[in-house]
């Protein structure tokens, strides 16, 4: 993929419009992959990571798992068992607007990791959240289906696949 730097760059009429989002900077990075790009699929959670295994259970087709935990830091809603379930299941990459934990054992892993930052603690269980619905990472809206791009310098949102 382009950096997003120069899908800023060749785009500026679009993020005029709204149809390039840039989010606003808050994320740290895990992961063996710095960069990386594909479909949203959102879930919504707050403190209960249930949906996310679930949904990481799921071939994940080179997509973008695109969590709105609410911005929680009071526990984590990714781990080690979650990020390798992440690999072998093929996603490209997680995005946590919530914490992380079990960091060492996400480096390890391909799949791209971005979320505010990390937490010791594990979430709930209950099953509570929604699945496949617009959702936010701070400011920012994602609409299921919405195109990602990720790297150094940013986290973009998309409504149209950008070249
Ligand atoms: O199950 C959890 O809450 C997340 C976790 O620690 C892991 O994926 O290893």
């Amino acid at each position: 993929m382009k950096p997003t730097t120069d899908l800023c760059d060749a785009n500026e009429d679009n993020i005029a419009a709204g149809i390039l989002r840039v989010v606003e900077p808050m994320f740290k990075a895990w992961g063996k992959s710095s960069a990386f790009a594909g479909q949203a699929h959102t879930l919504k959670v707050f403190e209960d990571n249930t949906l996310v295994r679930t949904a990481l259970e799921q071939p994940g087709h080179g997509k973008v798992l695109v969590i709105d935990g609410g911005g929680s830091k009071r526990c984590a809603l990714v781990g080690g068992n979650l990020g390798v379930l992440a690999d072998k299941n093929g996603w490209a990459g997680i995005v946590v607007y919530g914490c992380v934990r079990d960091t060492l054992e996400l480096n390890a892993c391909t799949v791209g990791i971005r979320a505010l930052d990390a937490h010791p603690m594990k979430s709930q269980k209950r099953g509570s959240g929604h699945e496949n619905i617009p959702v936010a990472l701070g400011h920012t809206v994602v609409h299921p289906g919405n195109w990602v791009y990720v790297d150094e310098d940013g986290v973009l949102i998309s409504d149209n696949p950008l070249i």
